[in-house]
């Protein structure tokens, strides 16, 4: 039996010219850290032209979680923008995390919260009783779903993912998590594509770390 490899490079990638992320772990921790640790995650970051489509400049988070310091630096300021952004009195009782980049940061940042962990999914991945939302994005069509009973009636729900470009997947979650009966307290991106107003589409607070790909 034999396995089937190949190698394919479909785009060249670029790191921004800042780039000079530091090896070390982070020692930046307090509230007054968030504009340094901006800063680090915005030269982490990757760019491809091209990609997957023509005309769609890809905005690669990946490099940020090869990176112990890094990883470290982008989820310590997932954290600080939360409690900056919503206050220490509406701390969630639920992160959900979009299929699936949000699942990269979801998880950690429900423990650093004492939270849980909800996903929302694309299609024919839960099990059990499930709610569905069709929506448009970027770059095609998708649909997504969420277990029925995961989120109890009242619980306050924050909603993360990477990058939120025209909205239609962070405005499916929304219109999900409501039918669950979850209070949204908002979304919390890494970057927004904000030439696509994508904010517009969602009816709570939207916070990101950057801004990027303003035209
Ligand atoms: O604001 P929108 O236009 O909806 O686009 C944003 C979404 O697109 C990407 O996910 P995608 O489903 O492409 O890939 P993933 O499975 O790697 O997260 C990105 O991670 C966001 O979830
Ligand atoms: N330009 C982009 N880069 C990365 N992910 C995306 N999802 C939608 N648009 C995107
Ligand atoms: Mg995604």
């Amino acid at each position: 039996m034999s396995t089937a490899t190949s190698t394919t490079d479909n785009s060249h990638g670029s790191a921004r010219p800042e780039s000079n992320a530091p090896s070390a772990s982070s020692q930046l921790t307090g509230p007054e850290a968030l504009p340094e640790l901006k800063k680090r995650i915005k030269a982490g970051l990757k760019t491809y032209p091209d990609f997957p489509k023509k005309g769609i400049l890809f905005e690669d988070i990946l490099p940020l979680f090869a990176s112990h310091s890094l990883h470290t630096d982008l989820i310590r300021a997932y954290e600080l923008q939360v409690l900056e952004s919503f206050g220490p009195d509406n701390i969630p009782d639920v992160i959900v995390g979009l299929d699936a980049r949000g699942f990269l940061i979801g998880p950690t940042l429900a423990l650093r919260f004492g939270a849980g962990f909800v996903p929302v999914r694309k299609p024919g991945k839960l099990p059990g009783k499930i709610e569905t939302a069709d929506f448009e994005k970027e770059y095609g069509t998708d649909t997504f779903a969420i277990q029925s009973d995961a989120i109890k009636p009242g619980q306050k729900v924050l909603v993360v993912d990477d990058l939120i470009a025209t909205g239609g997947s962070a405005s499916a979650a929304g219109t999900l998590i409501e039918k669950s009966g979850g209070k949204l307290l908002g979304y919390l991106f890494i970057i927004e594509l904000t030439f696509l107003k994508g904010r517009d589409k969602l009816n709570a607070p939207v916070y990101t770390l950057l801004e990027s790909q303003a035209e």
